[in-house]
């Protein structure tokens, strides 16, 4: 990489992210790249890296270009390719709207995980179609220090299991990835989700991410402990005709999460980008040496 690189930095309820337009992905975004570019000390820091590219552009997407113009090449912080990411998704298309690309209203964006349709709410929130969970059968069992809980595995385009347990502070300092039983039930590994009651149909976790540790918020995570949460307290839309909607505290915000009748999952929260700036080329060859 030879050229300056334009960067802008923005976050989902604290889930933040580098973001690097390129429309023509001209741009080689290595996996020692994204992670140099997210390291916290020695790079501008991010959970993961939004790489904005035009789906006709992307090998990956090109099949959705018709239905989305762009595509979310979503890059966890140690580079690793992720299929999707929800709160990526909000900033991502906040990214847009500033950029000039997209105005309020609704709008499509293609993933790893298929086509999800956005709303851009004047108020300023962004709410993401983010499909139907899968709910693959089979016991999974999560642990901290010893001590394990029975998880729900839950599939929204990305793993997730789901543990409920009496205090968030049980998840100890999440460090290392939380190990996970049968290995088979992840077999590329799984993001994890430590889940407490606040109320009726609210709820707040704390995520270990793959490819990122312990973050502020997870957007998939929220959805996925929304459907366990429900299933465990008996409410299933597709049975009742009710949608239920689910209030899910992050450490870094508040997620509402419903899910409708027919499955389909829409996640409402905050997307703001924080600042603009230029990658010192000289540094990121630096940093790749
Ligand atoms: N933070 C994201 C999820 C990012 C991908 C995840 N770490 C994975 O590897 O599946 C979200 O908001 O959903």
């Amino acid at each position: 990489m030879s050229t300056r690189i334009a960067f802008l930095k923005g976050h989902g309820t604290q889930n933040d992210f580098v973001i690097v337009p390129d429309p023509e992905n001209a741009i080689d975004l290595s996996p020692a790249a994204v992670a140099a570019l997210c390291d916290r000390r020695a790079g501008i820091g991010g959970d993961g890296l939004l790489h904005v590219v035009r789906s006709a552009a992307h090998p990956e997407a090109r099949a959705m270009a018709a239905e989305a113009e762009w595509f979310m090449d979503y890059r966890n912080g140690d580079g690793s390719v992720a299929e999707m990411c929800g709160n990526g998704v909000r900033v991502f298309v906040r990214y847009l709207q500033r950029a000039g690309h997209v105005s309020e209203g609704d709008m499509a964006v293609a993933t790893r995980g298929g086509v999800k349709s956005v709303h851009i709410a004047k108020e300023g929130d962004v709410t993401v179609g983010m499909g139907r969970a899968l709910l693959p059968e089979g016991d999974v069992t999560v642990s901290v220090g010893g001590r394990g809980w029975p998880a729900r595995n839950v599939n929204m385009g990305n793993p997730h299991a789901v543990a409920f347990v009496d205090d968030l502070a049980h998840a100890g300092d999440l460090f290392v990835p939380p190990p996970f039983s049968p290995p088979s039930a992840y077999p590329d590994g799984v993001n994890v989700e430590f889940v407490v009651d606040r109320g009726p149909r609210h709820v707040a976790l704390r995520v270990y991410e793959r490819g990122a540790g312990e973050t502020r918020s997870c957007g998939t995570g929220a959805c996925a402990v929304a459907v366990a949460a429900a299933r465990r307290d008996g409410a299933d839309p597709s049975v009742t005709g009710t949608p239920t909607t689910y209030t899910v505290d992050v450490p870094g915000g508040t997620l509402v999460i419903t899910e409708q009748p027919d499955g389909e999952i829409e996640m409402t929260g905050p997307a703001v980008i924080v600042a603009e700036g230029v990658i010192e080329s000289e540094w990121l060859e630096n940093a790749l040496r």
